[in-house]
């Protein structure tokens, strides 16, 4: 897998590897700190062991609502068959922050973002510590969202190829230090693909792929009518919305830019999963019944986990294979998987 390091202009350059997976930081100062606290987690590197309590986490999904990362836990808990001490119940370890909440189930993390990038960000710096301070190894980061289509039918699963601000660049923009630093917002391509072989035709929905356009507000800033401000016309919005269109992008969000540049830049493998809420090309108002938004939003909660399990599945059935001297899949690989997954893998197991 490759793995990137970012040059003090904040250019990244994919030419360096970072040493058996773990997460690095790109910021000299953590180390020289007595401790490092967490504060929007409720955690720290000296009041929690850290490696104790995180060191085997693969996988970290977030979404936007306590809510579905609570059912998210409480979903993947059942598919993998993790059965929790006996006595206990699951618990938001992130309580005491009063911020965000966080679920552990095994090797997986299920973790709230808010609305928006700033929530998103300050959470993802905090995570990404979390990771490096745990030392986990090459964790494998999903947003498990919901979104407004362009073109895309309400209930379909979107899978974004690349997050774009609203002039289209994968480019996600922060000022620091009051000079604005730019970096690119970009997903990992196989996992992607991964995920898209995991559709099934059964399934009673369609999941298309495409460009994902973040924003700053739910709003005006995606071309809504029905905010408390409008000062544009119906036509307007339209043209707006087809010139998306024709760019390729699919859904509208609020997260997805800095979700794919601070995991791209922090070297960990992501992509974005979300279903979407309404055509944005046929009104604005959400106007579908809460139970079916429900069961539309466990639909990107279906494809991560059946990732999760293939994953885990894989990783039970590796062999040594004497005669060649190398390890295998149990033949699964010759089965249709990805070779390059299977390869992460082995090397680990070797
Ligand atoms: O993950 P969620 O469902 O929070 O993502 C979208 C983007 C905004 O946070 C929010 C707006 O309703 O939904
Ligand atoms: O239209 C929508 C629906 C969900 N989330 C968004 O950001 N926009």
């Amino acid at each position: 897998m490759s793995k990137y390091i970012t040059s003090s202009n904040g250019q990244q350059d994919e030419t360096d590897y970072f040493p058996e997976g773990f997460v690095q930081l790109q910021n000299p100062n953590i180390e020289l700190m007595d401790q490092d606290i967490l504060y929007h987690l409720g955690l720290g590197s000296e009041s929690h062991d850290l490696i104790e309590m995180f060191g085997d986490v693969k996988f970290v999904c977030m979404g936007g609502t306590p809510k579905r990362v609570e059912q998210f836990a409480n979903y993947i808990m059942e598919e993998i068959g993790h059965k929790l001490p006996t006595g206990t119940t699951l618990q938001d370890i992130s309580r005491y922050s009063y911020r965000y909440s966080m679920y552990k189930v095994g090797p997986v993390l299920s973790i709230s973002h808010g609305m928006g990038i700033p929530s998103v960000g300050i959470l993802l710096n905090e995570v990404v510590k979390l990771m490096h301070h745990a030392r986990v190894q090459d964790p494998i980061f999903f947003r498990i969202g919901t979104s407004g289509g362009i073109g895309v039918e309400g209930g379909t699963v979107i899978l974004s190829e690349e997050a774009v601000n609203d002039e289209l660049e994968p480019c996600y923009e922060l000022s620091v230090l009051g000079k604005k630093v730019r970096r690119p917002a970009k997903l990992d391509k196989k996992l992607l693909r991964e995920l898209k072989s995991l559709h099934h035709k059964e399934d009673p929905y369609e999941t298309v792929t495409g460009k994902t356009m973040c924003t700053l507000d739910f709003y005006e800033g995606q071309g809504r009518l029905d905010g408390a401000f409008c000062h544009f016309t119906e036509a307007e919005k339209m043209d707006y919305l087809q010139s998306l269109k024709k760019e390729g992008i699919v859904n509208i969000e609020m997260e997805s830019l800095a979700f794919a540049a601070l995991t791209h830049a922090a070297g960990i493998r992501s992509a974005i999963v979300c279903v979407s809420l309404l055509d944005r090309l046929k009104g604005d108002q959400i106007h579908t019944p809460k139970e079916v938004l429900d069961e539309w939003q466990m639909r990107p909660q279906q494809l991560v986990a059946r990732y999760i399990k293939r994953y885990l599945q894989m990783k039970g059935r590796i062999s040594f294979d004497k005669t060649c001297g190398a390890f295998t899949c149990g033949g699964l690989c010759s089965n249709g998987i990805e070779s390059g997954m299977c390869k992460e893998i082995c090397q680990k197991a070797g």
